[in-house]
């Protein structure tokens, strides 16, 4: 009796439904492979309205159609000060800072194990998100892999997933192609099936742009964009509307493309200069977060990735005190963007990421 009653609990899952496709197949998956499933919708966005409501209708009807429970929790305190405070504080600061790992982190996975072991007595959890998850016996960590569908692959955004997270989680899709899930959730019919994606970053999506969500919080403040050695070329209306590596929207005519190469936010100033003055030979990275492997005592050979869409290259990463580590390109790279992620891989396999710290100026 104790064993079936161990199975059982073993079998529980809390599927995080957003209410889109992905989820919803997510759920239906791991419904047909005899879990017993819970949906779990995390309610994010103050003031979104209408957009959060769908998404948590759809979700919903999901449940309905599988005939499973519908949770819905109110997290909206979390995600203003892990998301919407950190956007406004690193935009202020001249950094340009990634959300969605620290969404995934602080936000989703966190919350979501810690409802569905204090209030379901469920220690698994699932999302629709593209990516692998593999014990190795050999070395006791659960490695986060590339998912097989290489254009829909969010390792990128799972990098700063701990150990302890990483064990309890279930990636259904991690597998398949995205055309795998839609045909998966027509044959279910699923009422989410024919659902548009959603955009990489949910809050220019209920904004209209990062542009206008930061105007929310920031007020205009006018200042110079200046060349590197400081003569003035044009002016801004704010630091915050400037990114490492941004050529359109500067509004100065010169000879040659000119870029973001640098942002002085204490001084009020925007840099720009000619492209090979935006490349970096290294950067370095703080709160690195070592994934399928431990944090190694010497510097190691891998390929990093510094932005979502980024093609990896290779490196050498030299750990540091204090979780912080120095990325050393082969080939200087453009457009090192401080508060992007950098995430390093050797093949599918995330050995660990960080975030890119400022450059001293
Ligand atoms: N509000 C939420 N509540 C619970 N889980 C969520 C929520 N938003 C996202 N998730 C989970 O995180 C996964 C990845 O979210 P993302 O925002 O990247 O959406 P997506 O890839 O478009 O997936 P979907 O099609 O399910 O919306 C989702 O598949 C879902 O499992």
């Amino acid at each position: 009796m104790v064993a079936i009653a161990n199975l059982q609990k073993m079998k529980k899952v809390v599927v995080g439904l957003s209410g889109g496709v992905d989820s919803s197949t997510a759920a239906a998956l791991l419904h047909n492979q005899g879990y017993d499933v819970i949906g779990l919708t995390l309610w994010l966005m103050k003031g979104k309205g209408q957009c959060c409501s769908e998404g948590m209708l759809d979700a919903a009807k999901i449940c309905e159609q599988l005939g499973v429970p519908h949770h819905v929790v109110d997290i909206r305190d979390v995600f203003q000060t892990y998301i919407v405070d950190y956007l406004v504080t690193g935009y202020s600061a001249g950094i340009t800072p990634l959300p969605c790992s620290q969404c995934n982190k602080s936000v989703k996975f966190g919350p979501m194990l810690h409802y569905a072991k204090e209030n379901l007595d469920c220690d698994k959890i699932s999302t629709g998100h593209y990516a692998r998850i593999n014990f190795n016996p050999d070395t006791g960590r659960h490695e986060l892999l590339r998912a097989l569908d290489r254009n829909k692959d969010q390792t990128y955004f799972l990098y700063d997933l701990e150990q302890d997270i990483l064990a309890s989680v279930i990636f259904p899709l991690g597998e398949l192609q995205k055309t795998d899930t839609r045909r998966i959730a027509a044959e279910h019919e699923l009422e989410t099936a024919d659902k548009p994606e959603s955009q990489d970053l949910c809050l220019v999506e209920s904004n209209g742009s990062m542009r206008a969500f930061l105007d929310k919080y920031l007020a205009p403040k006018e200042g110079d964009i200046v060349d590197i050695d400081g003569k003035i070329l044009g002016k801004h209306d704010g630091t915050h509307h400037y990114t490492i590596g941004q050529r359109k929207g500067l509004g100065i005519a010169a000879a040659e493309p000119l870029y973001v190469i640098s942002i002085d936010a204490i001084n009020n100033r925007v840099v720009v200069g000619d492209r090979t003055k935006a490349t970096k030979p290294e950067c370095t990275i703080h709160r690195v977060n070592w994934v399928s492997i431990a944090e190694p005592s010497t510097p190691i050979r891998a390929e990093v990735q510094v932005r979502y869409r980024s093609a990896p290259v290779p490196v050498t990463v030299i750990p540091l005190e204090g979780a912080r580590a120095k990325i050393v390109f082969d080939e200087p790279q453009f457009s090192i963007t401080p508060g992007q992620a950098a995430v390093w891989y050797n093949g599918e396999k995330v050995l660990g990421g960080g975030i890119i710290e400022q450059f001293p100026s």
